[in-house]
């Protein structure tokens, strides 16, 4: 992470703090809404304080860009736990540095945030996944961080963590654990799922053979978000649920040759009996958003009602 960036954290930290109420001053958990998912914030106690900071207003954060991101920092409780939300997230393909996409999260772990579920939307390249399933991530492929796009990249701050962090235990197994009571206790299990999230920059959508790449390395699904904000978090110490909606299918098998038809040759047996694949758009992904909203926001009550307890803290001052 750039060190441009190091003296402000603690600026707006104190920005921030300055904005709320005595309960609300340090938080332990934080929520970061992907793709049509601002509703999670609903799922807030209602009879409880409530702060609503828009980004533009926040010293050194960015604005959100992007259709179905807001761009508030809300701070309320939920279950009784201090919680803050990012409605709406910065992405690599608006034209923001890794260190100011991921600003955020060291920014909540200064506020006190020691447990991170972080949420999205993404394609999904596993046959057995259709539009709505909702994926714990259990691993992922930054495809975009082996190319060299690492939010740590730059000096280290020391004050979050080491220089070198593991991140083969980024996706914490209590905490997954808890995703799938929370789905057993809901009834949720026919749409249930636990698989590998792969992150590209975006902003296109994947060609067939990328996507292709994507299936043979062991993807799952696919986004353009999450493992720059887990990188950040894993880096400071929080624990991390990640949780995708998959909200269209991912195109990958070869794309359809069209030379048989022109020169009378024989059509290529790999192409034979194919079904029609459906070409994504972001309209199509705040759709499924939409439609599984309410059940999200189910989803986060029950897990915060079953959360582990708080691992033990790291000081990150
Ligand atoms: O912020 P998330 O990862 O939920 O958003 C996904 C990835 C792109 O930003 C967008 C593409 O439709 O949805
Ligand atoms: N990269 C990528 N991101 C998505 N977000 C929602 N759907 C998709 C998808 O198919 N590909």
């Amino acid at each position: 992470m750039s060190r441009h960036y190091a003296p402000k954290y603690d600026e707006t930290v104190a920005w921030i703090r300055s904005k709320c109420p005595p309960s609300l001053q340090h938080v332990h958990i934080a929520v970061i809404c992907g793709s049509g998912l601002s509703g999670l914030v609903d799922s807030v106690d209602k009879d409880r304080e409530k702060v609503v900071i828009p980004y533009k207003d926040i010293p050194h954060f960015a604005t959100s860009t992007v259709q179905g991101h807001p761009g508030n920092l809300v701070l309320a409780h939920l279950n009784s736990i201090p919680t803050a939300f990012m409605v709406g997230r910065f992405h690599f393909y608006e034209g923001h540095d890794l260190a100011l996409t991921t600003y955020p999260v060291r920014v909540l772990a200064l506020l006190g945030v020691h447990t991170l579920i972080v949420t999205n939307a993404a394609g999904g390249l596993n046959e057995a996944y259709v539009p709505g399933d909702v994926m714990a991530i259990k691993d992922h492929i930054s495809v975009a961080g082996l190319g060299g796009r690492n939010p740590l990249i730059g000096a280290n701050e020391e004050r979050f963590g080491p220089r070198f962090p593991a991140m083969s235990d980024a996706y914490d197994p209590d905490l997954r654990r808890t995703f799938f009571r929370a789905v057993k206790e809901l009834g949720m299990q026919s749409i249930a799922r636990e698989g590998t999230y792969c992150y590209v920059a975006g902003p296109s959508y994947e060609t067939r053979g990328e996507a292709r790449l994507l299936v043979q390395a062991g993807g799952d699904a696919v986004g353009m978000s999450t493992a720059p904000e887990v990188v950040a978090a894993r880096h400071a110490g929080i624990r991390v649920l990640g949780i995708s909606l998959i909200t269209n299918r991912v195109p990958y098998r070869p794309v359809p040759s069209v030379s048989h038809e022109i020169l009378g040759t024989p059509v290529p047996p790999a192409e034979k009996n194919q079904a029609p694949e459906q070409v994504v758009n972001h309209e199509e992904v705040l759709e499924v958003s939409a439609m599984r909203a309410k059940e999200l926001q189910g989803l986060v009550r029950k897990i915060f009602e079953l959360l582990p307890p708080p691992p033990p803290t790291r000081s990150t001052h």
